[in-house]
Parts: structure tokens; C-alpha cells; sequence
């Protein structure tokens, strides 16, 4: 039996307390396993029909009473017959199911991301929608909701694809000219163009993988400054409730604190940091520590200014950021009168909240550079990898365009074809699909 014929059995709702709990069949004999809990069931059920049904123990005692449905191959999910039970959300009375599922020796349990996988194997999905079903599961922010659903219904498919089959057809006319010289001839025009045309297009796509991953993982930003400059007064601001400890005594913060708000449904992990000077006590020089290896970690560092701060001294600040990219701000500007010549930096107040819907615009401007975080594609560190390589034998084929065979340039763009395959799915390996699948949560 190869493992693809076994029959898979999963829960599919979570393992707590719920209205309605599922435990979900796949394969040839989902049917007869099935029925074997629901005994009420016909031989043949109609498919995708709501039966109520009496769930039953080994011995015939009722369990729960539930819905039974039926899903023929290959108008299913997995593209294979899919049963499921769906009973009331109790987890004790659900592993009893399972376990009653599992007593048959034709059925295994489901391994991470197993029904997904087999809907990829089975052409129900190319590898991105199978991903973005990972990413949906796993968003926590409405942008990476929104995202995800835009490429589970095939938006980053589309993209790979538009960039997948003119260089199908582009590697096709080079081998063709390369197999049969006389009747192809002319095929292989403008080589150079064309592939200049579809590494821009890579690039492009490639360039989106930062984006992408700030809408996966959420944008983190740290406020930091001089000491007593009021970044913990902003800090509760943006997050709206008063989380860090605030004081007129300098040095109030000695640990980074951090907190979780969505902007513009963007996932922000907000970080308020021990203030910084030049000769700390002790305890507070640990803080400054950790303060300079948070900076180096977050997307963007937000430099409050005390009223009054001279540029010299923000410059000093600046370095303490590293390669981060920085958005001063003057700080406490209820307490000083506004310059008469407008100043270059964005002037708030944590207590007033004044300017402060303005800075998060700023930050959200900075991380975003415009456009809604909802709307991007969800390149992810793999696609990226394999875009990166795509781009780069693009490249190579572009300059033995100039100067080498036609040879040299179509086995370049067959190298490219190669990696692009991976990143839809029509290249795979067994191991590819293992790395893949195994980040998936049982039962998907
Ligand atoms: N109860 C339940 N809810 C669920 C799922 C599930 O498996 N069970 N899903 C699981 O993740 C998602 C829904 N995804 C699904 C995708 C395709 C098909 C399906 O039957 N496709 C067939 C028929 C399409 C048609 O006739 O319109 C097909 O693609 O051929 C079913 C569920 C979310 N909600
Ligand atoms: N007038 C005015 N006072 C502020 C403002 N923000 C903070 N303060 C006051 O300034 C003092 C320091 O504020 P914090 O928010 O604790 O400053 P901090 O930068 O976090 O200080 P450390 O954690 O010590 O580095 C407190 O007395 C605050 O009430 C502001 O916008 N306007
Ligand atoms: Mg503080």
C-alpha cells in the first residue's frame, strides 16, 4: 500500500472546548470508516449532503449526535473521498472518535499538513494557495488575514505563472532553434529583450519579500532616546492604555517593555526602551545594552527628543541605531512653543497626544512606503530564495546573450525555469514538500 492510499484521519478543529468539534477522513475508505461511527448512514450516501447522524462507541452506545458528510472524489478538498463528523466541540468526546477511527488498520493518523498535501499532490492547489492556507491559519493581524486569502485565491499563483509560461515559451523557441536550425530560424529573436523583460519581472516580484514578511511576522518598533525625554508617556499613547511606568525621575525604564497594536490592520509589536545616557549606574547600563541590540532588531527605531535637544546631540543619538532606520521626533512639545520657522521634525506629546495620530501615519508611511499592507504579495523566504536564483540565471543568460552560444543562454533559462517551478510547485522534491508541510498544524 503505498502511503498515499492509506486512509488519513485528523481532528480538524482545535483541541479545546468548542460548539462544534470535527474529526475529518481521507481517502478510499473514508466512506466504510466513517460509517462504521455513523451506522445510520446509507451504503451510498448523496454527496455533500448534511446528514444528522448517531455517532456510536464499538459496542453501538451513542457517543453524540452530529452531522455526517460526504465529500466523492475528486470534488473534495483533498481531491480524495472526504468524510466528516461533526460533533459537539467536546476534546474528550472528539479522541474518542479518533481513537475509534484509528482501531482500523487501513486508517493512520494525519501528519502536519497531510490533507493540504494531498490536495497539492492531488492538483487541487499549487504549492502557494497550499501556503497561504498555512499563512491564513496563522494570521494575527487583518492584513495578514487579507493577504493570505488573496493568495489562497491565487493572487501570487497568478504572478509566477505570468512569469512562468512566457519563459516556458521563450527556453521552447531556443530549443527549438537549437534541435532544428532550418525551420526554426528567427525563433530566437530578440533573446535579450525578452529575458531583460522577465528578469525585471522576477526582481519585482522578489522585491516584495520584505513586505511580505512584515505583514507575516508584524512590523516591530522601538521608541529610544536620552533619558526622561517622555518615550514611556508615548509608548502608552500609541498603545492606548498605560502599560509602562512613567516618572519624573530620569531612568524610570531600566527594561524593555513591549506591546501589540494593529495600525491600518498591520500587526505592530510596539517596544519602549530604558532611556540612555552617558555615565549609567549599573543596573541601568544593562538596560542600555539591551536596549542598542533590540534597536538593531526592529524594523524602525523612533529617536524621542527632549524640548530643546540640539541637532548635534540627535546625531549622537542616531549612531546608537545602527543600520535601523530612524524617525526622530521632538518630544513634550506642549511645554515649549512651537518654532516659528517650521521645524523638520514631527513634534508630539505623549501627555496632550498631540501629533501623535500624524506620527503613526509617519511610522506606518516608513514601514509601508504606501499602498495597504493587504493588498501585498506574500513572498516568503523561500519563495525568495528561489526568485533570487531565478533573477540570477536570468542574468547570467542575459549576458551570454551578448557574448556566448545560444546554448549557454537556454540552459541559463532552464535553470531559471527550474527555480521558479519550485516556488509554484510544478518542481518538487519529497523533501521540499516534507520542509513545507511540516510547518502546517495537525489536522490541516
Ligand atoms: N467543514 C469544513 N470546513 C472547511 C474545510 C473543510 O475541509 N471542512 N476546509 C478545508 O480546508 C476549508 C474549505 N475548503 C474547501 C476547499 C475545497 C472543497 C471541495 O470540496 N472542493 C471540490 C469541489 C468544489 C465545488 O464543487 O465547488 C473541488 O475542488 O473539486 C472543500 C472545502 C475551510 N472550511
Ligand atoms: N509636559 C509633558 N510632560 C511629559 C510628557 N511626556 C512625559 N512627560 C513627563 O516627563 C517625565 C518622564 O516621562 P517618561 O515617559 O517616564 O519618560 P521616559 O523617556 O520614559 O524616561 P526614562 O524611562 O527614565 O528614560 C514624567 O514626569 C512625565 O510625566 C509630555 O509630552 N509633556
Ligand atoms: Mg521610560
Amino acid at each position: 500500500m503505498t502511503s498515499s492510499s492509506f486512509t488519513i484521519a485528523a481532528l480538524a478543529t482545535a483541541p479545546a472546548a468548542g460548539a462544534v468539534g470535527i474529526l475529518r477522513l481521507s481517502g478510499p475508505e473514508a466512506l466504510d470508516v466513517g460509517r462504521r461511527l455513523a451506522p445510520g448512514i446509507p451504503e451510498q450516501p448523496t454527496p455533500r449532503h448534511a446528514y444528522l447522524a448517531t455517532f456510536v462507541d464499538a459496542e453501538g452506545r451513542p457517543l453524540d449526535e452530529g452531522l455526517f458528510l460526504y465529500f466523492r472524489a475528486p470534488r473534495s478538498f483533498t481531491g480524495e473521498d472526504v468524510v466528516e463528523l461533526q460533533a459537539h466541540g467536546s476534546p474528550r468526546l472528539l479522541r474518542l472518535l479518533l481513537a475509534r477511527a484509528l482501531e482500523d488498520p487501513r486508517v493512520r493518523h494525519a501528519a502536519p499538513g497531510e490533507f493540504t498535501r494531498r490536495a497539492f499532490l492531488n492538483g487541487r492547489l499549487d504549492l502557494t494557495r497550499a501556503e497561504a492556507v498555512a499563512d491564513l491559519v496563522a494570521a494575527d493581524s487583518e492584513a495578514a488575514v487579507r493577504a493570505a486569502a488573496a493568495g489562497l485565491s491565487g493572487a501570487l499563483a497568478a504572478r509566477v505563472q505570468a512569469l512562468e509560461a512566457p519563459l516556458r515559451e521563450l527556453h521552447a523557441d531556443m530549443e527549438g532553434v537549437l534541435s532544428f536550425p532550418d525551420e526554426a530560424e528567427g525563433a530566437d529573436a530578440e533573446v535579450a529583450e525578452r529575458v531583460a523583460t522577465l528578469r525585471g519581472q522576477a526582481e519585482a516580484l522578489l522585491s516584495e519579500a520584505g513586505r511580505g514578511r512584515l505583514v507575516r511576522r508584524g512590523a516591530r518598533v522601538a521608541l529610544f532616546g536620552p533619558v526622561n525625554a517622555g518615550k514611556s508617556t508615548l509608548f502608552n499613547r500609541l498603545v492606548g492604555e498605560s502599560r509602562a511606568l512613567v516618572d519624573d525621575e530620569p531612568g524610570t525604564t531600566r527594561d524593555a517593555l513591549e506591546a501589540r497594536a494593529e495600525w491600518d490592520g498591520l500587526s505592530v509589536t510596539l517596544f519602549d526602551t530604558a532611556g540612555l545616557r552617558e555615565t549609567p549606574g549599573r543596573i541601568e547600563a544593562l538596560g542600555i545594552a539591551r536596549t542598542r541590540e533590540l534597536l538593531s532588531g526592529v524594523d524602525l527605531a523612533v529617536l524621542v527628543l527632549p524640548p530643546g535637544g540640539t541637532p548635534s546631540e540627535a546625531e549622537a543619538w542616531l549612531r546608537e541605531a545602527g543600520g535601523t532606520p530612524v524617525l526622530t521626533v521632538d518630544g513634550k512639545c506642549d511645554v515649549v512653543a512651537a518654532p516659528t520657522e517650521g521645524s523638520p521634525r514631527r513634534r508630539v506629546s505623549g501627555l496632550t497626544g498631540e501629533g501623535v495620530d500624524a506620527l503613526r501615519a509617519d511610522m506606518l508611511g516608513l514601514l509601508w512606503g504606501g499602498g495597504t499592507p493587504s493588498a501585498v504579495a506574500l513572498v516568503s523566504e523561500r519563495h525568495a530564495d528561489a526568485l533570487r536564483r531565478a533573477s540570477e540565471a536570468l542574468r547570467s543568460a542575459e549576458q551570454a546573450s551578448r557574448v556566448s552560444t545560444l546554448e549557454v543562454v537556454s540552459g541559463e533559462v532552464g535553470l531559471a525555469l527550474e527555480a521558479l517551478g519550485e516556488v509554484s510547485g510544478t518542481v518538487v522534491s519529497e523533501a521540499l514538500l516534507d520542509a513545507i508541510f511540516q510547518r502546517f498544524c495537525i489536522g490541516k
